[in-house]
């Protein structure tokens, strides 16, 4: 019996406004390549047919005579179509309107704002990262028909739009519906027709979408037989001796979403106590949402070759850039979100994937120099969040972990360099933290190490200031900010240059200018301290040796997380000329304050902070100026 298509008319629907939008942008930018519309439809349509084969493991009855599932593409040049059909799950009328009229990825705005400023090659690539996979169909058809049928309804819907803001969606005949899942029409635009040509889409769905695990079958014409041109085989079952470089890389696209290839690929069958495969990719080019605030990662979980979740969470968030799956047979089919959360078998995989990643970096770090530069210069700033998150792997990840240092020049070097390169006597590793490698170079904490010889680690990742303060020991160094506490230079032999000693009438002016100096600044600073530091500045402010490092105060107040800052040293240079005028400009006791709180303000600007009284630091300069000018 037919349905009520003629009682029923059809309902019109406005696109959601992002959707509308983003139809827009489709339909009017110009990609290099529209062939990713095919690779979106039979991604969606794969994914249908495995929802189905979840879904059916509860509810037998879903498969009813038809259990194998397929894709079937019908070139139509007759008419100018293109037919993409699938025997998954459906949809619904409410899920036609959900799935295709709105967006519920939150990272849609991102991507239209990035979308609007890309050039064409990238703007395709981000197509298929963002999810809005289907509304690329708008880049070749100038309509769209999908005719739907959910899997244990008897009521099937069709959905239809021209892109151009809105679409209608209305009961359809039974017998023009598929019997279950999908059938989406194509009504090409005029410089799309070549979707009807054979050559061209076979080769197109080989490329793009030859390892979906979902046979695909091509018709040439609408009632001819079929051929099957993939056979839905899931390439991580094969053996890796069987599998090119190429299948790696189109199996990676079609996994991630990205059109680069894949730097690292990691392929491996785990046999013994736990069974699984897993097949990971590091990417060539960072995802575009390696910082987005929830930090997930991409690895889908398969149970005995369906898919199950991309949600399992089965690396640590520090390598949410890598790609790809783990399929066990371990866990049963109808697994639930508990116990993917507490199963043990889960988190012996996870425990063993990740090792299996983290070697294979390792290998590349030691085989491929340049290879594994290019990584850290991707990934390092997230695998360093691992140095604060694993506490089981940070030794391994300190020896992964590459940095900038006073020696390094535009390179960077490993800790085991470091140590190395280090003076015998010297039993830590150095660093300082800050905003800009640029800015810490030409740091005054800095002058005393550098004048001895000593490396220094220059980091300048947010994230750096954290794990700094729990790492462990690196063969047998501590880690030792060089902008808090002491310095501990005087282990270290002077420059040759080294100062002659001082006349007790110049040790007697500097402290009395230290005395002077941390009563005027007795609001601002907890000490001023001579000291071995400096060699080229005449002042820095350094941390307490009890306190937070300077550059973790900063983040930590910039976060609104710091109950009350603490007070910094200032450190003085005795050797320098400035230090010395001042010291001995006793008869000018006026001028003598102004110095000492340019001084002060000098200090906080070399650390990238602003004087601490704008207004009263104008008024000193300006008569210093003054008096300077006059004399
Ligand atoms: N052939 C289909 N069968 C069943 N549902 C479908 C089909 N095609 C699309 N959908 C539904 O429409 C939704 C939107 O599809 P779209 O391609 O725009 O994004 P997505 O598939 O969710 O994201 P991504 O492309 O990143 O996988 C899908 O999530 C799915 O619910």
């Amino acid at each position: 019996m037919s349905t009520a298509t003629a009682e029923k008319p059809a309902e019109a629907h406005v696109f959601e406004a992002d959707v509308a939008r983003l139809l827009h942008m489709m339909v009017h930018s110009v990609y290099s390549d529209k062939d990713v519309f095919l690779r979106e439809l039979v991604s969606n349509a794969a994914d249908a047919c495995e929802k189905l084969r979840y879904e059916a493991i509860s509810t037998p009855s879903l498969l009813a005579g038809d259990p194998d599932a397929r894709i079937m593409l019908v070139l139509d040049a007759d008419n100018n179509r293109l037919v993409i059909e699938d025997n998954g799950i459906g949809m619904s009328r409410a899920e036609l309107i959900e799935a295709l009229g709105t967006i519920a990825r939150s990272g849609t705005r991102a991507f239209m704002e990035r979308i609007e400023a890309s050039k064409a090659a990238e703007g395709a690539q981000l197509i298929g990262q963002f999810g809005v996979g289907f509304y690329s169909s708008f880049m070749v058809a100038e309509r769209v028909d999908v005719a739907s049928r959910k899997g244990g309804e008897d009521e099937a819907w069709l959905w239809s739009s021209d892109g151009k803001g809105s679409y209608e969606v209305r009961p359809l005949d039974l017998a023009d519906a598929p019997t279950r899942g999908t059938r989406i029409t194509l009504h090409l635009m005029e410089d799309a027709k070549d979707y009807t040509r054979r050559g061209k889409v076979e080769a197109i769905v080989k490329q793009q979408s030859g390892h979906v695990p979902v046979p695909i079958m091509l018709y040439d014409k609408p009632d001819e037989k079929p051929a099957q041109i993939t056979d839905g085989t899931a390439l991580w079952t094969k053996s890796k001796n069987d599998i090119t470089k190429e299948e790696y890389a189109d199996f990676y696209h079609g996994v991630s979403g990205q059109y680069d290839d894949p730097s690292l690929t990691v392929h491996f069958r785990a046999e013994g106590r736990h069974e699984y495969t897993t097949l990971a990719f590091v990417p060539t080019t960072p995802p575009f949402d390696l910082f987005d605030p929830d930090r997930k990662g991409r690895m889908k979980l398969y149970v005995k070759r369906i898919f199950i979740t991309d949600d399992a969470e089965l690396l640590p968030r520090y390598l949410r850039f890598v790609r790809g799956l783990v399929d066990t047979s371990d866990l049963p089919l109808n697994v639930s979100r508990e116990m993917i959360q507490e199963s043990p078998i889960l988190a012996a995989i996870r425990k063993g994937v990740t090792n299996r990643v983290l070697s294979a970096i390792e290998k590349q770090a030691k085989d491929d120099a340049d290879a594994y530069q290019t990584f850290w210069n991707n990934f390092g700033i997230v695998l360093k969040e691992g140095l604060y998150d694993d506490y089981e792997r940070k030794s391994q990840l300190l020896g992964l972990a590459r940095f900038r240092t006073t020696t390094s020049g535009e390179n960077q070097r490993s800790l085991a360099d470091y140590v190395k390169d280090a003076k015998p006597e010297q039993n830590a590793i150095y660093y300082l933290t800050g905003s800009s490698v640029e800015q810490l170079r030409v740091s005054p904490q800095l002058e005393g190490f550098k004048a001895r010889g000593i490396e220094v680690l220059l980091l300048a990742d947010p994230v750096d200031s954290f794990w700094v303060m729990n790492a462990p020991e690196f063969e047998g160094k501590s880690f030792k900010s060089v902008s808090q506490g002491a310095a501990d230079l005087a282990q270290f032999a002077k420059p040759e240059s080294a100062e002659e000693e001082k006349t007790p009438e110049a040790k007697a002016e500097i402290s009395g200018f230290v005395a002077l100096a941390k009563e005027q600044l007795r609001d601002d600073v907890s000490d001023v301290v001579a000291s071995d530091r400096l060699t080229e500045s005449a002042v820095c402010l350094v941390a307490s040796e009890s306190g937070y490092d300077r550059q973790l105060e900063k983040i930590l107040a910039g976060a609104g997380q710091l109950q009350a800052a603490s007070k910094p040293v200032l450190e003085i240079n005795p050797d320098h000329i400035l230090i010395k005028a001042i010291a001995s400009a006793g008869s000018s006791p006026a001028l003598q304050q102004d110095a000492v709180h340019l001084l002060y303000d000098q200090a906080r600007i070399l650390d990238g902070d602003k004087p601490a009284d704008p207004r009263a630091f104008a008024e000193r300069m300006g008569r210093l100026f003054e008096k300077a000018l006059k004399a």
